[in-house]
């Protein structure tokens, strides 16, 4: 299977070029409205990632096909649910859920998602989820019936994170939640990708422009920001 878009996101990393990617909920989404919403996102990002927990059938499909009418920006898929994949993207971030104990997202959901991978070019990309405190109940938490990591047991998110690099994970990915109150702490960054050797992705909470560069300073290879921009 090709794997362009992996190979560029660590090509931007040997590069030391921080990457963007501004995440789209179809939920919150006005299709008419995609070209405005294209126009105010920072120049500097990299990729639109399209998921949310709760999206309703075919939301997802339709809010790619409007995004690709009008970006050339690569679009990876952020699914809550097998059910939100489209062969419309370029990407699938192919989720596991490794902080939690619940199995269908651990394994459940990605048989599921084979027989609709099967009719689609997708270009497949493993990664590790790792969901972390936030401060308020998030919206992955609530649908996946798992709790969050605590931000003051560093030891068990690096660990966390290095068995899923074990595992085969192409990506780690540091979720605080949507809507954080707080996200991930640099310590936690910095500790992670000390200690891995894949990307890490750090998303929720991320309002501002001091707590990106916070990010990328820590060591984050990609940050993830949504509701900053819905
Ligand atoms: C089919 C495959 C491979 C994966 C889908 C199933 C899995 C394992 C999902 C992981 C857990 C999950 C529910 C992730 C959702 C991630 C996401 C898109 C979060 C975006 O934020 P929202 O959860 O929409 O928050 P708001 O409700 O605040 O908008
Ligand atoms: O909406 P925010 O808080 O920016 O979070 C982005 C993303 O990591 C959520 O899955
Ligand atoms: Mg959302």
């Amino acid at each position: 299977m090709e794997d362009t878009f992996y190979k560029t996101l660590l090509n931007n990393i040997s590069a030391k070029k921080k990457q963007l990617a501004i995440l789209i909920d179809p939920e919150k989404f006005t299709n008419a409205e995609a070209a405005v919403f294209l126009k105010k996102i920072p120049n500097e990002t990299t990729h639109l990632f399209v998921g949310g927990s709760t999206v309703k059938n075919g939301r997802t499909n339709e809010t790619v096909q409007v995004l690709k009418a009008e970006t050339n920006l690569p679009i990876f898929l952020f699914p809550g649910d097998y059910s939100h994949i489209t062969p419309l993207a370029d990407a699938l971030l192919f989720l596991t859920l490794l902080s939690g104990r619940n199995a269908e997202y651990l394994v459940g959901q990605q048989i599921k998602a084979i027989s609709k991978l099967k009719q689609t070019a997708l270009q497949i990309i493993s990664t590790g989820y790792i969901l972390i405190d936030g401060g308020n109940n998030s919206a992955v938490s609530k649908v996946t019936k798992t709790e969050p990591l605590s931000q003051q047991n560093i030891e068990e998110i690096v660990h966390t994170a290095l068995a899923g690099q074990y595992m085969g994970a192409k990506l780690i990915y540091l979720e605080a939640g949507s809507g954080a109150k707080f996200p991930v702490n640099g310590a936690i960054i910095s500790r992670v990708k000390s200690t891995i050797s894949i990307p890490v992705i750090v998303g929720g909470g991320i309002k501002t422009e001091a707590q990106k560069q916070a990010a990328y300073r820590a060591g984050a290879d990609m940050v993830v920001m949504g509701t900053a921009f819905e």
